[in-house]
Parts: C-alpha cells; sequence; structure tokens
C-alpha cells in the first residue's frame, strides 16, 4: 500500500497535506497524533471513503478512488475497516452484524436472505466466541455496553477476513486486557492473509506492544515514522503533550 503527496481538503484549511507513506506486506503500524490530526481522514483514504483532493493512491495494487461498481466492493472486501463509530445497526440482532463482514463476498440476494436466516452461522459463532461473546450472538445489539459493540465490530472483521486491516481506536472502549487481546486479534488477522495492518491509536503503550512502526501525525502531516523498538511511551507520549 502506497500513499504518494496525498492532499485531502474539506474545506479551507487541509485534513491531510503532502503524505507520503509506504506500508509493506505483514507490518502492523500504530497511526497516532493529536485529535484532528488527520488519522481518520488517512484511514478513509485508504478504504476509499475519502477521494484525496490530491496525490496518488494504491492499496492492494489499486487506486480505490479509481474504481467503480463491482470493482470497488471487491477491493473494499478485501480492505477490512472498523470505523471510529463501529457502524453496527443497534435494532439488529449481534449475529446479524457480525454476518454483515461477508456482504462484499455475497450476491444481494444472497445477503438480503442472511437477514431472515443468518447464513454461515458457525463461522460467526466461532468469531464471537474469540472475542468472549458467544452467549450474546442473539441478542440487540444496542442492548450492548459500548466495549462489547466493539468487540462485535472486531468479530464482524474476523468473518470478513479481509487483507489490509484498517482499525480507527479499534480497542477505545475495551479494559486494559480486552484492548490487548483485541489489538493481537488484528494483527493476527492481517498477518494470516499476508496484509497489513493500520491502527490510529491513543494509547502508547498500547502501539508499542503491538505495532512494528508508528506513524505520527500532526496538522495532516507526517512527523513522526519510526520503528516501535527505537520509541518509548514517555516519547510518544510527549507527541501528544502529555507533561509529566
Ligand atoms: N467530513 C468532514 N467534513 C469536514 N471536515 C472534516 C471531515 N472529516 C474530518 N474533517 C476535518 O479534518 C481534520 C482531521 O480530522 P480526522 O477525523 O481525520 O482527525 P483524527 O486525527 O482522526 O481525530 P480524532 O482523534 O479526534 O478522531 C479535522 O480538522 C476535521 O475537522
Amino acid at each position: 500500500m502506497r500513499l504518494t503527496g496525498i492532499e485531502v481538503r474539506f474545506g479551507g484549511t487541509p485534513a491531510l497535506a503532502g503524505v507520503d507513506l509506504a506500508v509493506a506486506a505483514g507490518e502492523r503500524v500504530a497511526v497516532v497524533g493529536a485529535s484532528g490530526a488527520g488519522k481518520s481522514t488517512l484511514l478513509g483514504v485508504l478504504n476509499g471513503a475519502v477521494p484525496p483532493t490530491a496525490g496518488s493512491v494504491r492499496v492492494l495494487g489499486q487506486d480505490p478512488a479509481a474504481l467503480r461498481g463491482r470493482e470497488l466492493r471487491r477491493l473494499r472486501a478485501r480492505t477490512g475497516t472498523v470505523h471510529q463509530h463501529l457502524e453496527l445497526a443497534g435494532q439488529l440482532r449481534v449475529v446479524h452484524n457480525v454476518n454483515a463482514g461477508r456482504l462484499g463476498a455475497w450476491s444481494a440476494a444472497r445477503a438480503a436472505w442472511s437477514l431472515v436466516h443468518p447464513q454461515g452461522t458457525d463461522d460467526v459463532l466461532a468469531a464471537l466466541s474469540r472475542v468472549g461473546l458467544a452467549d450474546r450472538a442473539y441478542e440487540r445489539t444496542d442492548r450492548l455496553s459500548g466495549g462489547q459493540r466493539q468487540r462485535v465490530a472486531l468479530a464482524r472483521l474476523l468473518v470478513q477476513r479481509p487483507e489490509l486491516v484498517l482499525a480507527d481506536e479499534p480497542a477505545s472502549a475495551l479494559d486494559p486486557a480486552l484492548a490487548d487481546q483485541a489489538l493481537g486479534l488484528l494483527g493476527e488477522l492481517a498477518a494470516g492473509r499476508g496484509g497489513a495492518l493500520l491502527a490510529c491509536l491513543h494509547d502508547p503503550a498500547l502501539a508499542l506492544r503491538h505495532c512494528d512502526r508508528v506513524v505520527g501525525l500532526a496538522a495532516g502531516r507526517v512527523v513522526l515514522d519510526a520503528p516501535a523498538r527505537t520509541l518509548t511511551v514517555a516519547a510518544l507520549e510527549g507527541f501528544y503533550g502529555v507533561r509529566r
């Protein structure tokens, strides 16, 4: 995956400005930076949700902004995103939300039928069991806690089995043990498909424990790009403006 000279403008000030970033297969990259630095916008450029106003994007050998229809759906099925706001349908049962991870690989008819009769439930239950929620499969999703819903979104990704994993603060509502487990699962998922993981993280210790490389953004620019083993929690806290 490679970004070259990426600029994104929503209005006056650019959300991303001159971003160059190449990520190799197998890399686990933490994207860090203060609120508003451009982290979510960067993930949006990679999954095709945010078209750049300048620059070029290659994701799994393709340019998401140049694709339409079936080609774009195919690329999106290979790119899995855990969104910051999760994008779960609260009124649906957990099993349906997890099954939605497969929608990119199914026809519209099969996807609609799966809402009545969930398909491939064994995989769904296995994914829910990996995130500790097997006993909540048939509950309405909006009855779950924030952290439980975050784990439903993770189970949806496990069912999707994408190559490139994009995770926007995937552990923000999880306790420390569950956060470690979630990051471990995301890293395994990306490695298992020969892909890569990019995770926006606000917790420096979590970033250093689970990622090989840390990319820091400030005001839409890359201001840090270093192997995790060369960084410390204190250095990353300084990057966030924390003073002790
Ligand atoms: N859809 C949008 N329309 C207008 N401005 C936007 C939009 N999305 C993001 N921005 C602006 O782009 C800048 C970067 O936002 P972004 O969401 O990428 O930051 P972030 O680093 O992910 O922040 P946070 O840690 O708070 O989630 C911000 O100034 C934000 O206001």
